[in-house]
């Protein structure tokens, strides 16, 4: 299980996560990444940790003013991106668009979803991985793993449908081993989550607790 840390736009210090996440994979041997703001790549990747970008622009170098190229994003230091977020709503064409650019970046890609449907939608794109997240429960205190576990077999049909080398992750109020491996038994890759490390008092035991199942 792959456990990936959006750090969206919280208040948290992400050396400090970052540091933590990095020394929980290593003792663990567990893949965990951090996805920081993008202005934070680089001292994010400098900590070690493997670190994701938040976002990519479907555009390439040009004259576009606010962009966030994933060339930009590649050379400081990420090694994948997310795509789309309920956070962060992109069309589909432009989905594609930023799909094909982390492609030309090396970048990983998952791309995020609000449903089964838009899942197919995504996997559809050959992205490597889609996530699936009700926006109701994003930020919220129940798993989706277990408020909705529906959702995510369902996802992972609707991705193995389209495209079986697509993988899948679920994600929203994701905070404990329990919910990871209960996202695992739903047949996800990894898990997607953010509240739960970036607005703990204590991120390191949350990421070890994160992790004590695998
Ligand atoms: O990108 C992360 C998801 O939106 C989940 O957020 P959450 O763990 O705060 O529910």
């Amino acid at each position: 299980m792959f456990i990936l840390v959006n750090l969206k736009a919280y208040p948290c210090d992400p050396i400090d996560v970052a540091t933590a996440a990095r020394d929980v994979a290593e003792a663990s041997g567990a893949r965990i990444a951090v996805s920081p703001q993008a202005a934070d790549l680089a001292r994010v990747a400098d900590t070690g940790v493997e670190t994701w970008a938040q976002h990519v622009s479907p555009n390439a170098h040009g004259s576009h003013t606010g962009s966030t190229l994933a060339e930009a994003v590649a050379d400081n230091g990420a090694a994948g991106t997310l795509i789309n977020h309920s956070e962060k709503r992109l069309k589909l064409a432009d989905i594609d668009g930023s799909v094909r650019a982390a492609e030309r970046a090396d970048l990983e890609t998952i791309v995020c979803a609000n449903n089964p449907a838009q899942v197919g939608a995504a996997a559809a794109l050959s992205p490597d991985a889609v996530a699936v997240e009700p926006p109701e429960l994003i930020g919220g205190d129940i798993s989706v793993s277990t408020a909705d576990p529906g959702i995510v077999e369902d996802a992972v049909a609707a991705a193995d449908a389209v495209d079986p080398d697509v993988d899948v992750f679920c994600g929203a109020g994701v905070s404990t081993g329990d919910d990871v491996t209960a996202a695992g038994d739903l047949g996800a890759s990894g898990v997607l989550l953010a509240s739960g490390v970036a607005k703990a008092d204590d991120p390191e035991a949350v990421l070890e607790d994160l992790v004590s199942g695998l």
